[in-house]
């Protein structure tokens, strides 16, 4: 379960959240919220990627210190070293992070044929699935999916739904929080939609 306790976050001076509390109780959970509401900062603070004011956000009751061994995210706003190609960049995160090869993720997305492309040259379906693979196969009990399901065709949404039907299988603390402007497939796999 994910708490966040009086989170403080502004850009410059244009407060985003102020005193914002929440529980996240839901194994998978949705959230949802219009255009520029703060989703992807959300998601950001919580992987450790973007700083804030003050406030506290907790881990099965506890702050993380090293948020990066406990919490994978997926996200366009991440920054990729895109003069790389795609397999040059999962096998960057395979040595950083110390896991595996991601054989069976990326044969399911179909991706192999993309592997030898430099990541700023794929579709934004393809990247999509690129920043996809290098979060699930970390297998971290925090998964965080920003907007998972756009740009991505059926096929891709309809594996990427069965990858996530059985990735908290081991994970009894671990919890999926993707954020999504048309969840109803998300919910028809067990995601409880929530406002932000
Ligand atoms: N690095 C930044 N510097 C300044 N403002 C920022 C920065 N990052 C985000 N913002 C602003 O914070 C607000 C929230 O942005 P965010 O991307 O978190 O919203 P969102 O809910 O994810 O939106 P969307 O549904 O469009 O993806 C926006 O007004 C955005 O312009």
């Amino acid at each position: 379960m994910i708490q966040i306790k009086g989170l403080h976050k502004q850009f410059g001076h244009s407060i985003l959240y102020e005193n914002y509390n929440r529980e996240f109780l839901a194994p998978k959970l949705c959230i949802e919220a219009p255009n520029g509401q703060g989703k992807t900062t959300l998601l950001m603070m919580l992987a450790g990627l973007e700083t804030y004011e003050s406030g506290e956000l907790l881990f099965s009751g506890n702050t993380l210190t090293e948020p990066h061994k406990q919490v994978a995210i997926a996200s366009d706003c991440i920054a990729l070293p895109d003069f790389l190609t795609a397999k040059q960049v999962i096998n960057l995160s395979s040595n950083t992070f110390g896991c595996r090869w991601p054989t069976a993720i990326v044969d399911g997305f179909h991706f192999n044929e993309f592997l030898n492309t430099r990541f700023d040259a794929l579709s934004s379906g393809n990247q999509k699935k690129c920043q996809l693979i290098l979060a699930l196969m970390r297998d971290a009990p925090y998964l965080l999916l920003d907007e998972p399901s756009a740009a991505l065709d059926q096929a891709s949404i309809a594996y990427l739904l069965t990858l996530l039907d059985e990735y908290l299988v081991h994970k009894p603390q671990g919890q999926i929080i993707i954020t999504c402007h048309e969840p109803a497939a998300f919910v028809k796999h067990g995601f409880e939609c929530m406002p932000l």
